[in-house]
Formats: C-alpha cells, sequence, structure tokens
C-alpha cells in the first residue's frame, strides 16, 4: 500500500480573468497533518475548495488512495473518506449537540425509508450503535454536558470541537480544518494542538490544515507548503519553512 493518502497534480482555478490557483501539486501521507499557509488571498481555501469537493478546477487531478475524485460533488467525496471543517463554524444551530452528532451519521446509517418506518431490528440496531458513537465522540470532546444544549448556544471554542467530532463520526481518513484556531483564545488553541495530535495518533486520520496561527501550524504540522498567489513557493518541514527566506519575504515577514 503507497503512503500516499491524497495526491493533487497540477491544480489550477479561475474566476473570470483572476487564476486564482496555478498548478498546484502536493500530497497528503496517511496519518500526516500537512498544512497550507499564506498571506490573504494566497489561493489556500481554494485549493480546499477543489479537493472537497465544492468547486471544480479548471484543470488538474484530485486522487484519494488512488481514486479520481477529481470534480465529484462534497458529499461523494465524503464517502471516500475526506470531510472538512469551514472558518465560520457550520452547525444544525437550531439542533441539540446530540442531534448535530446523530445527522452527520445518517449517509452511513441504514436509513431506507421503508426500513424506517416498518422499525426493522437492522433499522434499530443502526439508531442504537448511531446514538452509541455520538455519546462516545461526545465524552471525547468534553461534550458530554453540553449534550441537549442548542448547538447555537455553547460557546464558540466548544462549538468548533462539535464540528470536528461531527466530522470525526464519519470515520474519515482525511480531516481537512479550515482556519481552525480562529477566534479561539490562547487555551483553546493549545487544546485545539493536543486535539489534532490525538486525532491522528488515535484514529490515524490525516489532516489537511489551513491556518494562519503560526504557533499552532509550527507546532503541530509534519510538513507544511506555502503559497503566494496562487502558487506554493516552498513545501518541507516546519524548520526548513521557518527559515526559508522566500517564506520569510512572502508571509512570515509581514508577522
Ligand atoms: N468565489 C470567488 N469568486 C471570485 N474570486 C474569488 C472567489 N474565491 C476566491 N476568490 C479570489 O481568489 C483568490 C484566492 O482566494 P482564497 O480565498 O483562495 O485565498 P486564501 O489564501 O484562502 O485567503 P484567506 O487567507 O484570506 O482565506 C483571491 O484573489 C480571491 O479574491
Amino acid at each position: 500500500m503507497s503512503n500516499t493518502l491524497l495526491e493533487v497534480s497540477d491544480l489550477s482555478m479561475r474566476f473570470g480573468g483572476l487564476l486564482a490557483v496555478d498548478e498546484v501539486a502536493f500530497s497528503v501521507h496517511r496519518d500526516e497533518v500537512f498544512a497550507i499557509i499564506g498571506p490573504n488571498g494566497a489561493g489556500k481555501t481554494t485549493v480546499f475548495n477543489c479537493v472537497g469537493g465544492f468547486y471544480k478546477p479548471a484543470s488538474g487531478r484530485i486522487a484519494m488512495d488512488g481514486k479520481d475524485i477529481t470534480g465529484m460533488p462534497s458529499h461523494k467525496v465524503a464517502l471516500h473518506g475526506l470531510v472538512r471543517t469551514f472558518q465560520n463554524v457550520r452547525l444544525f444551530k437550531n439542533l441539540t449537540v446530540l442531534e448535530n452528532l446523530l445527522v452527520a451519521q445518517h449517509a452511513s446509517m441504514e436509513t431506507n425509508l421503508l426500513k424506517g418506518l416498518l422499525k426493522t431490528a437492522g433499522y434499530r440496531q443502526s439508531e442504537k450503535d448511531a446514538l452509541k458513537r455520538a455519546v462516545e465522540w461526545l465524552d471525547f470532546m468534553g461534550l458530554r454536558d453540553y449534550a441537549n444544549r442548542e448547538a447555537g448556544n455553547l460557546a464558540y471554542g466548544h462549538q468548533r470541537r462539535l464540528e470536528i467530532a461531527r466530522c470525526m463520526i464519519t470515520q474519515p481518513r482525511l480531516l481537512m480544518l479550515d482556519e481552525p484556531a480562529a477566534g479561539l483564545n490562547p487555551r483553546e488553541k493549545h487544546e485545539l494542538q493536543q486535539l489534532i495530535d490525538q486525532l491522528r495518533k488515535e484514529f490515524g486520520v490525516a489532516v489537511l490544515l489551513i491556518e494562519h496561527d503560526m504557533s499552532l501550524v509550527m507546532g503541530v504540522s509534519d510538513r507544511i507548503m506555502v503559497m503566494e498567489q496562487g502558487k506554493p513557493i516552498a513545501t518541507g518541514l516546519p524548520a526548513d519553512i521557518r527559515s526559508d527566506p522566500r517564506v520569510i519575504k512572502a508571509y512570515l515577514g509581514e508577522e
């Protein structure tokens, strides 16, 4: 089995006359935390949206575990084990915390309408299993006490953890996190770093991360790709990226 989980080659994306992503190539290994950094407008989110099935790229190829997923819509991409969070948390804010985790499992549950109406043994069992998994994830994320609260009423840091739980409960092989530290306080950022480490170690999930918080990026990533104006300008280990003069000029120098 190859060590490459996600392989992106020659990826380009245009918005009218603007080439937002210009022949980007990178790969994410199994169990790896791979971060994409770069100044505002560099094209990071556009890469994410292409990989996650939210945009159809103008050209290029995206393969998950050797299977071509280029241009597939996000719900199909998810079936290949690739799920994401959003820059602005997206939850069902009027549902409870627990309900959010139950809804997330619907695509993989036995949801055949007739079986549901007849409440077959198989259907009841999959409902039970879904509830058990949801409670396990609430425990894991430290959200058990909030199970019956409306998701929209949780503190922001808790909403972010719930969003990550909602992804993880579908048992992805690649978790894409879009600026997960945005809006978090220093303690929550530290907890987020521990959480990412733990998810990788305990569940073997690979993580593709976009993040502006350099301390989180440097602390949690195995490799980092730096983008500027739609192009990757460097890819490497955190220590190499930190000392790369092109990177300092393009990005870190701004800090
Ligand atoms: N839907 C869109 N329509 C038109 N232009 C867009 C669209 N999305 C992004 N762009 C443009 O594409 C370029 C890359 O944007 P993108 O959001 O991918 O950058 P980014 O690196 O994620 O920035 P940030 O760090 O601010 O989130 C920018 O010039 C942006 O204005």
